[in-house]
């Protein structure tokens, strides 16, 4: 096996695009090794507003300051949506609560009124829940997600391009209501919720295509390469968003991309962690097809990881259902009783 990696490359996506208006072969390499390689990457020069990035981030402490009641007037168990405030402690990753707390939030939309039985990731369509007293925070995490959505679309380009693939090749499954989801997430000093340990947030993959994490100055994310031993950490960067492939991509490439693994230690005991993970996902029925790779690549895919605990499924809204069941029991035990035991 090739030597351990020890860090995550950095690109400048400001510099993807040649005089042309087509991707630079240079920064297709480096997109192409990153992806392949590693699984995760950071990005700078991907636009906003100045300040936008820590303006979010201070946004969201100040919610997470806010009385325990004005936090669970927002919680999630209302939800069939899975969105809203979710408790410390009650989220689970690898049966072991993590040391988080967050709103999870998506595309504000009307719940669909008829559902098929057989499509019941569809009653993941609905609205969000945002505090009434604090109209900054809906207002700062849209405006967020609005950018977000932009640069995973063009990533997902770049991806496309840097595969062989036209650029558009997988706009269709985006088309329409694509189902992006995002977080807002307070990590807690060690010793807040006992029975997590260090867990931050345990070992996991993500759902959906690209995730595009901003995180604070704190650090603690790990990530774990493909059939390498050693996490490498992902250092906090000023101006950076930290890149991730989730598992549609590995299953469309027979794992010539990797949904690589990655964790979150939690801090250090009296420190507060927040970041904003956001996950460019298409739409709730999109079936996800295998890519027809050229063949020096494809020689190259390592197949689709196998692990029981977490069968990889084509259907993303089939893929998206499992792990909000998996990581919200009591939530899934309210709203989906016909699916968890
Ligand atoms: O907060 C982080 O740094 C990563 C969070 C994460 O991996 C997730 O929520 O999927
Ligand atoms: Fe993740």
């Amino acid at each position: 096996m090739s030597t351990a990696r020890t860090s995550i490359p950095v690109l400048d996506l400001s510099t993807a695009r040649g005089a042309d208006g087509g991707f630079r072969p240079e920064f297709l390499d480096a997109l192409r090794d990153a992806t392949h390689s590693v699984g995760f990457f950071q990005i700078v020069g991907y636009g906003g507003r100045p300040g936008q990035d820590q303006e979010l981030l201070d946004t969201v402490a100040e919610f997470f300051r806010l009385p325990l009641d004005e936090r669970l007037a927002l919680d999630n168990r209302t939800s069939a949506q899975f969105r809203g405030y979710t408790r410390l402690g009650t989220e689970v990753t690898r049966g072991r609560a993590d040391a988080r707390e967050q709103i999870d939030y998506g595309p504000e939309r009307a719940p669909l009124e008829q559902v098929p039985a057989d499509q019941p990731y569809l009653r993941l369509q609905g609205p969000n829940q945002w505090p009434a007293g604090f109209p900054a925070l809906e207002k700062a995490a849209m405006e967020w997600a609005e950018l977000m959505s932009a640069v995973g679309a063009e990533l997902l380009s770049a991806i496309s391009a840097s595969l062989g693939l036209p650029e558009d090749h997988f706009a269709e499954p985006f088309a329409g209501t694509p189902a992006w989801m995002g977080k807002l997430v307070h990590y807690v000093g060690t010793g807040v919720v006992p029975e997590a340990g260090q867990q931050g947030v345990g070992l996991h993959a993500d759902y959906g295509f690209v995730t595009l994490l901003l995180q604070d100055g704190v650090g603690g994310l790990e990530v774990q390469p493909y059939g390498q031993e050693e996490w490498i950490d992902v250092p906090p960067t000023p101006g950076a968003l930290v890149v991730n492939l989730g598992e549609m991509l590995e299953v469309a490439t027979d794992g010539y991309l990797m949904a690589t693994i990655h964790r979150v230690i939690a801090p250090a005991a009296g420190v507060d962690r927040y970041s904003v993970p956001f996950f460019w996902s298409p739409r709730l029925d999109a079936v996800i097809d295998k890519v027809e790779l050229p063949a020096d690549l494809a020689a190259q895919a390592r197949g689709v990881s196998d692990d029981p605990d977490n069968p990889m499924l084509s259907s993303y809204g089939e893929n998206v259902l499992k792990g909000w069941l998996r990581a919200h029991p009591q939530t899934a035990r309210l709203h989906y009783p016909d699916l968890v035991g």
